[in-house]
């Protein structure tokens, strides 16, 4: 299966953030999105989760499996927000997003309890999402990635507000999902350890 990203141009407001972009990733591969503040990181990974439509250009899969004709339709896309209700305890958080995200074909998730363990929280699920501090909240976001199965993550400043054994787990996580065959893009200022990452650098408004 392959990512495909042809010709991307998208506009916001007046503005067109960016134009042509094009990429091709690979089972296996990362793509690392970096360039300064506002330089349109976010409004790309909106584009390749089909939260936002291109100006111009498409997204699409080429090999997928069968019946699947946009990437969305597998893919986790992890954004600024964790996207958790903060009334809801961690285990409900998760339990919605499992149920609701369901596997995508060629694998499955993993259970609560182990996915909790897998970012170092098993103790607290029962906690309400709001409790927990902002490192805790997004290692809890990450667990959302184990626990529906979907080969493509769109991963927006992942390790914002990680330390740094959340940051090394996270490396782990992804390489464990790249060797698994999966595909990651992610937007961030740090560097964020993926060997062997393809690099799209984006500079900002086009006039
Ligand atoms: N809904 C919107 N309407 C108009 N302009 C917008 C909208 N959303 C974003 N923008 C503008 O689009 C540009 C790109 O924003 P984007 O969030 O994609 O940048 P970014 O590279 O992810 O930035 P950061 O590193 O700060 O997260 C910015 O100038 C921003 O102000």
């Amino acid at each position: 299966m392959r990512l495909m990203a042809e010709g991307l141009s998208a506009r916001r407001g007046e503005d067109l953030i960016f134009n042509d972009i094009s990429f091709a990733l690979a089972a296996g591969e990362a793509l690392v999105v970096t360039g300064p503040n506002g330089a349109g990181k976010s409004t790309l990974l909106r584009v390749l989760a089909g939260l936002l439509e291109p100006e111009g250009g498409r997204v699409r899969l080429e090999d997928g499996p069968s019946g699947f004709e946009h990437p969305r339709e597998l893919s986790h896309y992890l954004g600024h927000r964790n996207a958790m209700k903060r009334e809801l305890t961690v285990e409900e958080n998760l339990t919605f997003w499992q149920r609701f995200l369901g596997d995508s074909p060629g694998g499955s998730g993993i259970g609560l309890v182990e996915a909790a363990e897998a970012v170092g929280l098993a103790d607290i699920i029962h906690l309400p999402f709001g409790y927990l501090s902002a490192g805790q909240q997004r290692r809890m976001a990450m667990a959302k990635l184990i626990v529906a199965f979907r080969p493509i993550w769109l991963l927006d400043e992942p390790t914002a507000a990680l330390d740094l054994s959340a940051d090394r787990l996270f490396a782990g996580l992804v390489a464990a999902h790249l060797d698994r065959g999966g595909i990651v893009v992610a937007a961030t200022h740090q560097p964020l350890g993926f060997a062997g990452a393809k690099s799209l650098e984006m500079t900002g408004f086009v006039h």
